[in-house]
């Protein structure tokens, strides 16, 4: 194998398959622009975005200008970054198409080659036949798999097994946009670089763990997609299980990516699968119906605008998942990890939420637990809640404050997208943040009987009309945490 871990901008092709999808248009191609801006990427690098959309690269480059440029904050080199651009007309399961990519690639192979797999997980298989049959994996490729990787442990075993013939493991990046957030980050060094936490993240002292994503867009345009995930397999699978494994795991021995990754599957070892009748004790599912967000009227999610007509199976596709999740471990015994994570909720907010348990023996009145928040989003930082005296003579009155620091605030640079950050890893060869086969599988082992109950349960997501804060289901199950993150008052 080369060495990969070069750690500078070479020129590289990157190659999206699934380059018309949201996530290209809302992630990828803003990470690329700004890499470009900061002269991160060589100048000679390529993009090449496939789809089956019948594009040619001037329509593409029109594509990006009219829905891209717009949500971006200033456009300093924006047309040199267009020119960067071009698309390719591939069904990725048809043989024939390939060969309008393969012509593009030819006599480039020198270059890095990067196959980035934004499209839906079923496409995986048939990636890895026909890039191999067109010819198209060199010495200096690496494939990035997207998540979820498959639908399922069998599918996800499947698609390792179908990657790991035509790549090598140090090629393949698995990856979870999340691990390169910068708080999640933080979260290691805020547990492992300060002293005073350890002795108390256990539970002796913590009374429960929240993990919430919570966002206000719908799914327009995503049906193909997302009648296939929904949210316990698009979330939970992955973003929400690897923040609880890295609220959870143990003390790494050193900062090296096998010994964090061995910590996190210990972690999802141990949680307590939830199977059978269990499922509907301890978790909730959702579908939006129409309602408000953002301040206009939407859409349900059966009336999503999209090129794909909704089918028997949108009606079973949850669009809100919640689940009570516990980690069988001697630091963890008791401790309920609740995980939920929404489409079409009140408002974008994602954090964890440490809740340390009452006071032992309360001397004032009206104290309320200590809460150790990390907010990813909408801006990073952390925060505990403390309880102080307000001001005034008489009686003791408790008010809780928080204690901030906001990454902004504190670090004048620009923090920089999750996407911008892992893009720059895969192309510089570092597999650090990205995740390990047997990660991934093991996360599907504990959500497989979630899944199949739901499907063998002729139940359907309760409705929840868009714009509210889930179904009901999910606040009787989170009864526990004291406060929903919705009303939460840190800045
Ligand atoms: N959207 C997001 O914010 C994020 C998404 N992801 C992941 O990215 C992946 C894609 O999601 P998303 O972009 O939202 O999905 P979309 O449905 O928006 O896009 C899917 C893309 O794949 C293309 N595609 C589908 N089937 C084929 C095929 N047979 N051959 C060629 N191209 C195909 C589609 O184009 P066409 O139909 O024209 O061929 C489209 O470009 C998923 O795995 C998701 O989990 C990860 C993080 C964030
Ligand atoms: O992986 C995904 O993530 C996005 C949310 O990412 P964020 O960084 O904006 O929190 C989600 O919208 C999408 O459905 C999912 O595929």
């Amino acid at each position: 194998m080369p060495d990969l871990s070069n750690g500078t901008a070479r020129p590289a092709d990157l190659i999206i398959f699934g380059g018309t999808g949201d996530l290209a248009m809302r992630k990828l191609l803003p990470a690329l622009y700004h890499s470009h801006r900061d002269g991160r990427l060589h100048a000679d690098s390529r993009v090449i975005a496939l789809s089956r959309g019948g594009l040619d690269d001037a329509d593409y480059r029109g594509k990006v200008d009219a829905e891209v440029r717009p949500a971006l904050s200033g456009g300093e080199g924006w047309d040199g970054f267009l020119r960067r651009l071009h698309h390719r007309t591939v069904d990725i399961a048809a043989p024939e198409g390939w060969q309008g990519v393969a012509g593009l690639l030819d006599g480039h192979e020198d270059r890095d080659r990067i196959f980035y797999l934004a499209s839906p997980p079923m496409t995986f298989g048939a990636f890895c036949r026909g890039a191999r049959e067109a010819g198209l994996v060199t010495p200096l490729s690496r494939v990035v798999l997207e998540k979820p990787l498959g639908r399922d442990l069998a599918s996800a075993q499947a698609i390792n097994d179908e990657v790991g013939a035509i790549f090598d493991e140090s090629q393949i990046f698995r990856i979870d946009h999340y691990l390169g957030k910068e708080t999640v980050q933080n979260l290691l060094v805020l547990r492992f670089a300060n002293a005073f936490l350890e002795p108390i993240w256990n539970s002796l002292w913590i009374d429960h763990v929240q993990i919430t994503v919570a966002e206000t867009v719908g799914t327009p345009g995503r049906r193909g997609y997302y009648d296939q995930a929904g949210a316990l397999r698009d979330m939970v699978q992955n973003h929400l299980l690897q923040l609880l494994c890295l609220v959870a795991m143990e003390p790494p021995s050193r900062n090296d990516r096998e010994a964090v990754r061995d910590e996190k599957v210990k972690v999802l070892q141990s949680l307590r699968p939830i199977v059978g009748s269990e499922v509907d004790r301890f978790t909730v599912r959702g579908q939006y119906t129409a309602g408000r967000a953002d301040g206009a009227e939407v859409p349900g999610y059966l009336d999503e605008p999209d090129k794909n007509q909704p089918t028997a199976e949108s009606l079973r596709v949850e669009t809100f998942a919640a689940v009570r999740a516990e980690v069988r471990n001697w630091r963890w015994a008791g401790v309920p990890f609740y995980l939920r994570s929404g489409k079409r909720l009140p408002a974008r907010r994602s954090e964890i939420v440490v809740q340390f348990k009452d006071v032992p023996h309360a001397i004032f009145p009206g104290a309320s637990p200590n809460r150790l928040v990390l907010r990813l989003q909408p801006s990073e930082g952390i925060h505990l809640r403390l309880m102080a005296k307000e001001p005034g003579a008489g009686e003791v009155v408790l008010r809780p404050v928080p204690l901030s620091l906001s990454f902004a605030d504190t670090f004048s640079a620009r923090v920089p997208d999750a996407y911008e950050r892992l893009l720059m890893d895969v192309m510089s060869g570092n597999p650090t943040l990205f995740m390990r086969r047997d990660e991934v599988e093991a996360a599907w082992r504990w959500i497989d009987p979630i899944m199949d109950h739901w499907n063998g349960s002729g139940m359907l997501p309760e409705p929840y009309p868009a714009g509210t804060a889930g179904p009901a289901g999910a606040h009787e199950l989170l009864a526990r945490s004291d406060r929903a993150w919705h009303e939460e008052d840190l800045p």
